[in-house]
């Protein structure tokens, strides 16, 4: 009998999660658990974990939680005392396992993901479970009921569900505490700034009217979206945040947390060093946080934070809070531009950096963006687009001839230097990074994972759809971005992968 497919996977996850036991070993980790009352060492930054850790985990994870596959082979399962329901291999053995009726019961149903999480965050259960004596025992739904005037009944279906994604664990039954994934959602963490965040529930309830709309439909402009319809207004999202600063807050926060996440990635990845003493303008630098962790380890640059005036000030804020002593020396400035206008900032070597600002925008917007930058830009300067760069999600029974995989990669210790990187590009974005140990190349997807390693993409891709309800916008593969590039007049001159779902678009002058 042929089961090729079913054997591939297998042995695609039972090699990633070797190699996620041996680096676990081997950098003297504590115990996966995903019952942990702690957050793990692994749960901060993708950077801080060696080459071949991220890239094991991107084969086989998207976000750890137990693994409920009795299926597997018992040597997979009885390993180790922590398992894993993975993104990439696990992902494809659902999409080839399940039964197809389930699978749509299940996606049709999926909105209750998103109200169950607003429910255990915005009720206020998140904050009695991580703040109770007994979180290590858990609340009973009862209890919970008392402190926070909720029906038991309603708690203990919302909580059950909860329960299945790994968010909680039902300790005994209608006992309930925090898993290490709901260790996110607490108060001062990056996911509670993120889910806090309204809108996306609106914006994609009004998704199939925009796509079917009779004048809409084929429209790219940021005015006629999911987000009008849904909202009422003639507004873009960022005219409709400036009239109501609550939301402004609220949006920009949550926009920082995506950009905290990736930002020792981002900084430790990319060889920043290699550009020597330079101006580096953020053009639509928000808050200015990717600029001030940068200026912090390149003290021969300077920083300029451009964004529009109602951002100035926090972004202002941030520095005086942050780095106080650079902004007496001139090093970091905040200026109020429009990147619809013509660039201010102008020298023959200056750096022009773009972080999450082009997939807000559709390509003629794009391409204006980067003229205005191209107008400024010397022959010397660097143009950096940091953004996810999307694979397609074609799979293939046969590995291609440049197949990189996790035995390509050495183990390394966690120790990176951004001092010493020299990126080559592939046709996918898939780049080498060197460490001060060893070089490391970020690998392609083995037989019957998907080039985009499946469920591992599913963030961005969503993010994606979210951009494309909110701007019109989109996530753009490399082909795609290389159009808006070239049509602004510039070429790409390097991609480099970094430790992050983010890619940096290294360009120049044509
Ligand atoms: C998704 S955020 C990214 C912020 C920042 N680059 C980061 O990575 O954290 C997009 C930023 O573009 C700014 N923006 C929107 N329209 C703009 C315009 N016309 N000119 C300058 N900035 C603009 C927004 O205020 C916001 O700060």
């Amino acid at each position: 009998m042929n089961l090729t497919e079913l054997v591939a996977l297998q042995s695609t996850l039972n090699e990633a999660l070797d190699a996620i036991q041996a680096e676990i070993r081997n950098d003297g980790l504590p115990e996966l658990s995903t019952t942990s009352q702690e957050p793990h060492p692994l749960d901060h930054s993708n950077a801080s974990t060696s080459p071949r850790l991220y890239e094991a985990r991107r084969l086989a994870l998207g976000k750890p939680f137990l693994c409920t596959f009795g299926y597997l082979s018992d040597e997979v399962i009885h390993r180790s005392e922590y398992h894993f329901v993975s993104a990439a291999s696990i992902g494809q053995l659902k999409n080839l396992l399940q039964v197809p009726y389930e699978k749509v019961v299940e996606q049709s149903c999926a909105v209750y993901d998103t109200s169950c999480l607003d429910i255990f965050v915005k009720t206020g259960i998140v904050d009695a479970l991580a703040e109770t004596p007994h979180s290590a025992t858990g609340l009973h739904v009862l209890e919970l009921q008392k402190q926070l005037d909720l029906p038991a009944p309603k708690l203990r279906t919302v909580m059950r569900y909860l329960a299945c994604q790994g968010w909680v664990h039902e300790t005994q039954e209608d006992v309930f505490t925090l898993n290490r994934p709901a260790l996110e959602l607490r108060k001062g963490n990056n996911g509670r700034k993120w889910v806090l965040t309204p809108g996306k529930p609106k914006v994609a309830s009004s998704l199939l009217d925009v796509i079917t709309h009779p004048q809409w439909k084929h429209s790219r402009s940021p005015k006629e979206t999911a987000f009008q319809l849904s909202h009422k207004t003639p507004l873009t999202l960022f005219a409709y945040l400036k009239q109501n600063p609550a939301e402004l807050k609220q949006w920009a926060s949550s926009v920082r947390s995506l950009g905290d996440v990736y930002q020792p990635a981002i900084v430790n990845d990319y060889p920043w060093k290699r550009l020597g003493p330079r101006t580096i303008v953020d053009v639509g630098g928000g808050q200015g946080n990717l600029s001030i962790s940068l200026a912090k380890c390149l003290p021969e640059c300077n920083f300029v934070i451009q964004d529009l005036p109602e951002v100035v000030p926090i972004a202002q804020g941030n520095i005086d809070r942050d780095i106080p002593e650079l902004a007496e020396e001139g090093r970091i400035v905040v200026e109020a531009h429009n990147f619809f206008h013509t660039q201010p900032r102008s020298s023959e070597d200056i750096v022009y950096m773009f972080r999450y600002i082009l997939h807000d925008w559709p390509e003629a917007d794009c391409i204006t963006i980067l003229k205005n930058t191209k107008a400024a830009a010397g022959r010397r300067s660097k143009i950096l687009i940091v953004e996810y760069v999307s694979t397609p999600s074609t799979i293939s029974s046969t590995p291609s001839g440049d197949t990189i995989s996790l035995s390509d990669l050495s183990a390394t210790s966690h120790s990176h230097s951004h001092s010493n990187s020299n990126g080559v590009i592939n046709g996918n974005g898939n780049g080498v990074v060197k460490t001060k140990s060893k070089a490391y190349r970020s690998i392609t997807a083995p037989a019957y994972v998907p080039a985009n390693f499946g469920a591992n993409a599913k963030m961005h891709l969503a993010l994606g759809v979210h951009m494309m309800g909110v701007f019109n916008a989109l996530e753009r593969s490399l082909t795609e971005w290389q159009e808006i590039i070239e049509a602004a007049g510039l070429k790409i001159s390097g991609v480099y992968s970094l430790r992050a779902s983010v890619s940096v678009i290294e360009c120049e002058l044509a």
